[in-house]
């Protein structure tokens, strides 16, 4: 990790960069697999399902005996895991549901909003270097609420060509349709387009690394919607010296854990807490399975010493971090001010794995700098908002002279018609 000492503003931006591949090179490789799939769907899928993720697989649909074997799989600790997450996801997710309530902006003119779930949903579940069942929760649960009627999961499969069975589990408690053995581009492109197997989804949700970030980028520019570029895990610790220092380097560790392209970043106003937070990253790092995913990617971290607490705050609404950690002792007044982050752990009791797998909020979230203009996944995110309105005779001789006026002043002579035929109807 890269200790930075009061860095001058003019410096933020190159301090504050997230670890990128070639991005050139990136887009190439991923417009040759999407053009691919565009032109021959399945049998492009199964080339590139052989060629990325080394599985020789007969068909990509999921079947009914693989779910139903799935249940079998795995422990009942875990399932009780899965059923209390699932709980606390459907609660906070339930609590946004939209109740579009009528206004009448004149007398007799009455306009309203209805929610609408979005038809066919597409939900990309990570499975390169871990298995994300937790993304599972957190993309089918609000998709179900939200009324979608075709939920499809891509996930890439196993060597084995099997998809881990704790998804098939939790898609299954989540009321997904229908579970695909894919991933990467070729998933991204298989719902953007549809193929043989997979179906067209209006919008495609989901995580992944840099590939399946650049893809759905591509896809949203013509043929689907996307929720957000939520790529690369990333988080930001921002502390003073009251902070526990085993709390700031097991939380920077969960999260540098996902990739070697994650970035975690400590900003504090204590030169004490980086010196105890480099002893303790060290010591945590060497109990850790993932403990070379983890140091490769600490090599894309940092910990910045700053000189007060409004130069922290500063810095952090800069970054906009997919995850804000706030340690310090007065952590409501800091956060008052936060103004560009994906999702807000408050406190030292609030690790960001609670927000990853359990507390119900999601995880789905903006990084790369992308929470200054994104929100994470939400209800929102799968439903639209279509508008109502109802002109009474009243309503229409109120505003209907206005509409006149606009409409000729824009020489637009059909569209003030439309209002004096009904006007002159009423005479
Ligand atoms: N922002 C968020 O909300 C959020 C949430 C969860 C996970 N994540 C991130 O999701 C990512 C998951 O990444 P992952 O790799 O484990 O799984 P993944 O499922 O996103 O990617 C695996 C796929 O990448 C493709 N791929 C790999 N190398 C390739 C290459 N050279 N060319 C073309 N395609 C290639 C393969 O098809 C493979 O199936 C991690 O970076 C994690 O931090 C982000
Ligand atoms: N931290 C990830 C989002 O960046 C989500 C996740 C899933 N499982 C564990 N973590
Ligand atoms: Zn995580």
């Amino acid at each position: 990790m890269k200790i930075i000492k009061y860095p001058g503003k003019e410096d933020w931006k190159e301090i504050l960069k997230r670890p990128a591949l070639n991005t050139e090179s990136l887009n190439d490789t991923v417009k040759g697999i999407l053009n691919r799939v565009k032109t021959e769907g399945d049998k492009a899928v199964l080339e590139c399902e052989a060629t990325f993720d080394k599985v020789q697989l007969a068909s990509l649909a999921v079947s009914a005996d693989e779910i139903e074997e799935a249940e079998s799989l795995i422990s009942d600790d875990l399932k009780a895991a899965i059923i209390l997450a699932k709980e606390n996801i459907e609660t906070f997710h339930s609590a946004q549901r939209f109740t579009g309530k009528k206004v009448e902006t004149r007398p007799g003119v009455v306009c309203w909003q209805k929610a609408v779930g979005i038809e066919k949903v597409g939900l990309y579940v990570p499975g390169g270097t871990a298995p994300l069942f937790s993304t599972v929760l957190m993309l089918a649960t609000p998709a179900r609420i939200a009324g979608c009627k075709e939920i499809v999961l891509c996930t890439p499969p196993n060597r084995e060509g099997k998809v881990h069975p704790a998804i098939l589990f939790a898609a299954n408690l989540a009321g997904v349709n229908k579970i695909f053995k894919a991933g990467g581009v070729q998933a991204i492109g298989a719902m953007a387009y549809g193929t043989e197997s997979v179906p067209k989804v209006y919008k495609i949700f989901g995580p992944g690394n840099q590939y399946v970030t650049a893809a759905k980028q591509l896809v949203s520019l013509r043929d689907v919607a996307i929720d957000m570029p939520a790529g690369p895990s990333e988080v930001e610790v921002l502390a003073d010296q009251s902070a526990n220092p085993a709390f700031v380097a097991a939380d920077l560790l969960s999260q540098a854990e996902h990739g070697i392209d994650s970035q975690a970043v400590l900003i504090t106003t204590s030169e004490e807490l980086i010196e105890k937070v480099c002893a303790e990253v060290e010591s945590q790092l060497a109990q850790l399975p993932r403990k070379e995913i983890a140091a490769k990617s600490l090599d894309n971290s940092k910990l910045i010493l700053v000189n007060d607490m409004d130069e922290a705050i500063s810095m952090t609404n800069e970054y906009a971090p997919e995850h804000l950690i706030i340690e310090t002792a007065n952590y409501m007044e800091v956060a008052e001010q936060i103004t560009n982050a994906g999702s807000v752990f408050l406190g030292s009791l609030t690790p960001e794995s609670a927000g990853d797998y359990a507390s119900g909020t999601n995880h789905t979230l903006p990084t790369n700098g992308y929470a200054k203009a994104y929100s994470g996944v939400s209800l929102d995110s799968f439903i639209r908002k279509i508008t109502f309105q109802e002109i009474t005779s009243q309503g229409i001789q109120t505003i209907g002279p206005a509409i006149e006026t606009m409409a000729a002043n824009e020489q637009l002579d059909a569209h003030k018609n439309a209002v004096t035929v009904r006007l002159n109807s009423l005479k």
